[in-house]
């Protein structure tokens, strides 16, 4: 019989350190952003660099929001397989495109060509992060490709740093309902790649970053050359286990276009709580420790809020909307829970013993969206009371 000796490959070297891989489940993350910003091109990297990680990349062609909503999430279409492009790259990465949507076809995806420690899906640049997201977070017990279920990492928005500000100023809704795309990408981002910073200056690079946080303060900001970053930063970032690392305490955008804010300031700086753009807003609240009553109150209150788009004070709809919620407070039980939120779905988690570390005592809740105004604040700050 003819049996050949199998050659030695040299491992590789592993330089990013991506999603834990005790975990069963593989990591979805969603890279979203503004027509031309760069989203490309920082998946060309990805797929292209010495990483040591085989990563499944999935490209540009997933529909729009609405073609999306509209599919039946776990049937892949007949004419799936014959749509589908792959192509496999010298660093053990898949390139590929789908013209499927869904979970059932990128766990075919798996099926076929073998688990990958990590999955990046490109949508389009007009594209709504947040249903894509919910869809993959619904679906995540559901979802079981080799036994490997697909877990929501996290939502990544590339920004363009030269249209980015004038295309969030431009799109906000002109009949006073719908809100822009380029605002709802923000707002449902974990982590916002600033792209192209080569080309501004840094004073237009500050403008664009302060109006960023306004619409999501709790997502991190980083600033990149045709998107070079450190993996770790967009990859393994459990944004939907872990509770919000909230760029806020430690980076505040100043008004004065010269200096942006850091935990290397020697100054103190009181993060702001309220911010409206153009229609979409952001709100932050504090929240003390919690007794049982006030713990089912606030789950009361986020269902009102989420579900019915009304707060308990008002008895009817409200012009309110929320595209993401996160948060993380403590039981006078010791325990702390993690809230997270995209559109109307939401889950409050209770960590475990290991995970607590590093969350304050006091928590803190964002709610990111639509007529997030002061009788809103009120009406959260009063279960706290
Ligand atoms: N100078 C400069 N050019 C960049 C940078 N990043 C991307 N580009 C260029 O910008 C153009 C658009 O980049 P893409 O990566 O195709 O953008 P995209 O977001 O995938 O575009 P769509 O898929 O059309 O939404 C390309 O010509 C890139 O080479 C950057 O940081 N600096």
């Amino acid at each position: 019989m003819d049996e050949e000796i199998p050659e030695l490959i040299p491992a590789p070297e592993l330089v990013a350190p991506v999603a834990p891989s005790h975990t069963k489940h593989v990591p979805l993350t969603i890279i979203c952003g503004f027509l031309g910003a760069g989203k490309s091109t920082l998946l060309k990297r990805i797929l292209t660099e010495r990483h040591g990680y085989r990563i499944a990349v999935i490209m540009n062609e997933f529909g729009d929001t609405a073609d999306i909503e509209a599919k039946a999430i776990n049937v892949a279409s007949p004419d799936a397989e014959q749509s589908e492009e792959f192509l496999e790259l010298a660093n053990g990465c898949l390139c590929c495109s789908i013209k499927d949507t869904g979970i059932a076809a990128i766990e075919k995806l798996m099926q076929r060509k073998g688990a990958f420690d990590h999955i990046l899906l490109e949508t389009t640049g007009l594209a709504d992060p947040g249903p894509i997201a919910s869809i993959f977070w619904q679906n995540e017990e559901f979802a079981t490709g080799l036994g490997r279920d697909i877990a929501l990492d996290g939502v990544v928005c590339v920004v363009d740093a030269v249209f980015g500000k004038r295309q969030m100023e431009e799109d906000h809704s002109t009949d006073g309902v719908n809100i822009g795309e380029s605002l709802r990408q923000i707002a449902g981002a974990d982590v916002i790649l600033l792209n192209k910073v080569d080309l501004v200056t840094p004073g237009d690079l500050n403008l664009t970053e302060e109006l960023i946080y306004q619409v999501n303060p709790a997502a991190p900001v980083h600033r990149t050359i045709k998107g070079d970053i450190d993996l770790k930063h967009i990859m393994g970032i459990s944004a939907y286990t872990l509770p919000p690392t909230t760029g806020t305490a430690l980076k505040i955008p100043s008004t004065d276009n010269q200096h942006v804010h850091s935990e290397e300031c020697d100054h103190s700086h009181d993060p702001p709580t309220h911010y409206e753009v153009r229609g979409i807003s952001s709100l932050q609240v504090s929240c003390p420790v919690l007794s049982q009553t006030q713990f089912d109150r606030l789950d009361e209150w986020i269902r009102l809020v989420l579900w019915e788009n009304r707060i308990p004070e008002k008895p009817t709809e409200l012009e309110l909307k929320i595209l993401r919620c996160k948060g993380a407070f403590t039981l006078d039980t010791g325990a702390t829970f993690v809230l997270q939120g995209v559109q109307s779905m939401y889950e409050i988690t209770q960590l475990e013993g290991g995970e607590v570390m590093g969350i304050p005592e006091s928590g803190k809740i964002v709610l990111i969206g639509k007529g997030l105004n002061n009788d809103v604040r009120q009406s959260l700050e009063s279960i706290f009371q």
